[in-house]
């Protein structure tokens, strides 16, 4: 079974994509990591994350670079949501999240783009969202307590300026799925986020 999982930024998709993958025994892929790497690598190299040539030239970025700190830091997460919106950056990653998508056994994948592009024929679709100032809270939870130290709006008005740019983009926006089940996590605490996505794609019928 392949399960998509797509949301805006910090609306929890993760953290269900991540229990999902727990609950029905499959590898999951964390797709943002792939676009945080190619935009951290530009950066590192000097290079401008909204120059397409630059951008995709960063899309040669070693594994490594997946596990490095730095690639949760706001700056990763602006140059990610900037080089994400180059069609070159899109069609060069786009073969390795196929290929994790379609192997034998399915997959979690976790992203913007997973139902419509990635695995448009995924058993199970869910569109994970929450309201900005919910996704700004958890996510400014979430950098302190890791030690970053940063100001909430900051993050509120990073969060709105990448929804804007994600969203606005010709070359696969964040949209939800017509055939998505819509998981509103505003209410919801992350066990309780979990246990509705777990039924959810437990509800559904095999293709
Ligand atoms: N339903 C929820 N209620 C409260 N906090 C949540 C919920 N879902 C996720 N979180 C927290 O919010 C932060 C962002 O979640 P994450 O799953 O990384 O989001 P995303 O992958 O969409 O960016 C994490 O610290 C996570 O523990
Ligand atoms: N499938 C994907 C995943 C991420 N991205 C881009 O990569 C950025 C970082 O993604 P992420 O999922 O790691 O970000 P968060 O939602 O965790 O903040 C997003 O803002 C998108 O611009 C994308 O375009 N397509």
């Amino acid at each position: 079974m392949i399960i998509a999982v797509d949301g805006p930024a910090a609306s929890g998709k993760g953290t269900v994509a991540r229990a999902l993958a727990l609950h029905f025994m499959l590898p999951y892929l964390d797709t943002g990591l792939l676009y945080r790497a190619t935009g951290l690598q530009c950066l590192r190299h000097g290079g401008d994350p909204s120059n397409e040539a630059e951008a995709k030239a960063a899309t040669g970025f070693s594994d490594a670079m997946m596990d490095d700190l730095e690639i949760r830091s706001e700056a990763a997460s602006r140059a990610a949501s900037v080089v994400s919106a180059h069609p070159a950056v899109r069609q060069a990653l786009l073969e390795r999240q196929v290929d994790f998508a379609t192997q034998p056994g399915g997959a979690v994948l976790d992203g913007r783009d997973i139902g419509t592009v990635i695995a448009p024929h995924a058993e199970a679709k869910l569109f994970v969202t929450a309201s900005p100032e919910t996704r700004a809270k958890r996510r400014f939870a979430q950098l302190v307590g890791e030690g970053s130290k940063v100001a909430y709006d900051h993050v509120l008005t990073d969060i709105l300026a990448r929804d804007e740019r994600d969203s606005s983009r010709s070359a696969a926006p964040l949209k939800r799925a017509d055939d998505a089940a819509l998981l509103e996590t505003d209410d919801l605490n992350v066990q309780q986020s979990i246990a509705a996505a777990i039924a959810l794609v437990g509800g559904v019928s095999p293709r």
